[in-house]
């Protein structure tokens, strides 16, 4: 029996990003990343900080977690880090989701492939921007898309690019004209990390929401595509597990 790194198990809640925006979910976290992005607003699950948190748990044990939290009121779970890709295992765990019939999503960067992403109902691949200090490997990327588009699964599939400038745009329409076939998601990117005040979070992430919905606008590159804040920065601000 495998045991995986978690560190939050949270929710139901609402899924704040992306593809199933606005869906009543469950999350679990697990520790750990192959990235170190400069804005994360995880940075808990890979710097250290959290390190005394981190739980060993079976897969038995994440769904006993996830019944102690959110009972019989979900039938969607999120996994997310860190980076979840990294744990080749996890298919015990999405398996016994789906025997109880429960919808698995997964966040991920697009670094790092598993044969269980073919089992995944809403895969988000988030490959990382210029401003993130990270460099895409497109070699792995490419496999990936490839692997998904074999499979059958790009209906499963969505791609969210962070965007905080200029450069970020270039980047998220150059990820964009590589895969058009896969739905493409443009995400507010939020750096304002250490702001405690939530209601003045929303104002700031708003004003950088319209900016970003402006400059989408204006580009020819950039028309089958969905402009998204981080909804749950707009409600909660910068609260951990919500
Ligand atoms: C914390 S990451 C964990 C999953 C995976 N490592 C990844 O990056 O896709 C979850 C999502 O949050 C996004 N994210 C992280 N920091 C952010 C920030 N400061 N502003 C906006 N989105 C952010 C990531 O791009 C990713 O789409
Ligand atoms: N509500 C909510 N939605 C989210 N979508 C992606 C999240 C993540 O950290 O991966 C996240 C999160 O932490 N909370
Ligand atoms: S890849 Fe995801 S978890 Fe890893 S550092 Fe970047 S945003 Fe954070
Ligand atoms: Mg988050």
């Amino acid at each position: 029996m495998f045991k995986f790194p978690v560190l939050e198990i949270f929710g139901p809640t609402i899924q704040g990003e992306g593809m199933v925006v606005g869906r009543k979910t469950m999350f679990v976290r697990t520790a750990g990343c192959d990235y170190g992005c400069s804005w994360c607003d995880s940075a808990f699950t890979w710097d250290g900080s959290s390190k005394k948190d981190i739980r060993m748990m079976s897969a038995e044990e994440v769904m006993e977690g996830l019944q102690a939290k959110g009972g019989s009121r979900f039938d969607h779970v999120t996994i997310s880090g860190g980076n979840p890709a990294l744990l080749q295992n996890l298919s015990e765990l999405i398996d016994k989701l789906h025997g109880q019939g429960i919808e698995v999503a997964l966040e991920t960067q697009g670094s790092r492939w598993q044969e269980w992403f073919v089992d995944i109902d809403d895969l988000t691949i988030s490959p990382k921007p210029p401003s993130s200090g990270m460099k895409t490997n497109w070699q792995v990327l490419d496999s990936i898309i490839n692997r998904l588009a074999d499979s059958g699964r790009l209906s499963h599939t969505s791609l969210k690019v962070v965007v905080f400038d200029e450069k970020d745009l270039q980047y998220a329409s150059a990820v964009h004209q590589r895969y058009p076939k896969v739905d493409f998601y443009l995400q507010v990117g939020n750096d304002d990390l250490a702001e405690a005040d939530s209601a003045s979070l929303a104002g700031k992430l708003l004003e950088k929401y319209q900016w970003l919905i402006d400059r989408v606008m204006q580009s020819d590159m950039l028309n089958h595509v969905r402009v998204l804040p981080q909804v749950h920065a707009l409600v909660w601000g910068n609260k951990r597990g919500v």
